[in-house]
């Protein structure tokens, strides 16, 4: 096979590769909207890619149209992705969307398929989309910064590469795309490779951004210091597991609230990293005791929360019970070898569960009263 038949076809498959990987990004994760544009987009371009290679073998019009329509969508779609992706403004995108109807209205306008012609506007779009891109690259947030750089510089040069070179075929020779293909012109591919290697810029991009931005979402849920749920995360967590719990008399939906017992005497004793020491100590109770189900959280200070789908107050007593034993059994470095840190619980068990504040609010005033009793006990609301 010809060298530049058989780089296209290369070119081809890395595309479906591409947008395999865009497609699967967005699937893991819906929130990522600019991905699908994305795969859509380099989707397209492989299909466009592919159809022009097939006319080299078979010569029909409706697959030229199809092939030139197939990459003028691939534009249009990526143009849009890769604008998403770095957040530009509405009225830029609009700006550009308009621009990048030049790409098909070139081909109902130069119906001559002169090489030339269409170099210039192909060359124009996507040089500007490349430069675009760098530049927007560089201006956005400093998070990563020298990424983003490196990969502003790669688009910044394949823009003015691709204007320069798509130029200077264009000048030399006036040919149609195809006829460049069958020529084996390898500046033919200066067309697709650049875009593929923008394509893996953006997807490489978007897989940092990606994890950058569930980083972040983790930080935001969890408490750092023990890696449970943070109260914004449980409030959530609890929120989606009620809507979707289905709960009756048999097996209600219960809340424990629990607190480190005498908490700020073992911070005056023995010092503050001591007491950082016991609630890691407390949080890894409540994991190894708690069903994966629950959602665990440190609500505050030395507060913490279990909620416990199809659980009743006999199993969150068993719960506790089970935490307790796990706290008398475990020494907490720094304080005195017989230190145990101990825990006052309140329960509350509902069979419908329609606000999450009231039932806190209940086990708080169980939680209040354990302490009244003498702490390191557990008591549960009782509503009759
Ligand atoms: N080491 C440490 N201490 C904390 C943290 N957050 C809150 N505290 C301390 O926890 C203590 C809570 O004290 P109090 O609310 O008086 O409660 P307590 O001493 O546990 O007494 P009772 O709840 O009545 O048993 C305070 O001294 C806080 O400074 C933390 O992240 N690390």
């Amino acid at each position: 096979m010809e060298l530049v038949p058989t780089l296209l076809f290369m070119t081809v498959w890395m595309y479906c590769v591409v947008a395999t990987g865009f497609a699967i990004l967005w699937y893991q994760d819906r929130r990522i909207q600019p991905a699908l544009l994305l795969a859509i987009g380099f989707g397209l371009t492989a299909l466009g890619i592919a159809l022009i290679l097939l006319r080299i073998f078979v010569v029909n019009d409706l697959l030229r149209l199809a092939g030139n329509f197939a990459i003028a969508a691939s534009v249009v779609c990526v143009a849009h992705g890769t604008l998403q992706l770095i957040k530009t403004r509405t009225s830029i995108k609009i700006w550009l969307l308009l621009l990048s109807l030049m790409f098909p209205i070139q081909y109902l306008v130069i119906s001559d398929n002169n090489f030339f012609h269409r170099a210039v506007v192909t060359g124009v779009f996507i040089g500007f989309i490349y430069l675009f891109t760098a530049f927007k690259l560089i201006k956005s947030t400093p998070d990563n910064y020298v990424i983003k750089c490196l990969i502003a510089a790669v688009f910044g040069l394949l823009g003015a590469l691709i204007l320069l070179r798509l130029l200077n075929i264009g000048l030399s020779e006036e040919m149609s795309f195809v006829e460049h293909v069958e020529a084996g012109n390898p500046f033919i591919l200066l067309f697709v490779l650049p875009s593929l290697i923008l394509a893996n810029g953006i997807f490489l991009f978007l897989l940092i951004t990606t994890n950058l931005v569930k980083e972040k979402d983790y930080l935001a849920m969890h408490d750092f210091h023990t890696n449970l749920y943070n109260r914004r995360g449980f409030t959530k967590a609890a929120q989606s597991l009620i809507a979707h719990a289905k709960s009756d008399e048999s097996s209600p939906i219960s809340i424990i609230a629990l607190d480190a017992d005498l908490f700020k005497q073992l911070n005056d004793q023995c010092g503050h990293q001591v007491g950082d020491n016991a609630l890691i100590v407390i949080a890894d109770a409540i994991r190894s005791c708690a069903s994966e189900h629950f959602i665990c959280a440190r609500i505050g200070g030395e507060e913490f929360a279990i909620l416990c789908p199809s659980t009743n107050v006999e199993q969150a007593a068993e719960l506790y019970r089970c935490i307790s034993q796990h706290l008398a059994a475990t020494p907490i470095d720094g304080a005195q070898d017989n230190y145990r840190v101990s825990l006052s619980a309140g329960v509350v068990a509902h069979a419908k569960v329609t606000h999450l504040d009231q039932l806190f609010h209940d086990a708080d005033k169980c939680l209040y009263q354990a302490k009244e009793q003498g702490r390191g006990c557990f008591v549960a609301f009782n509503s009759h």
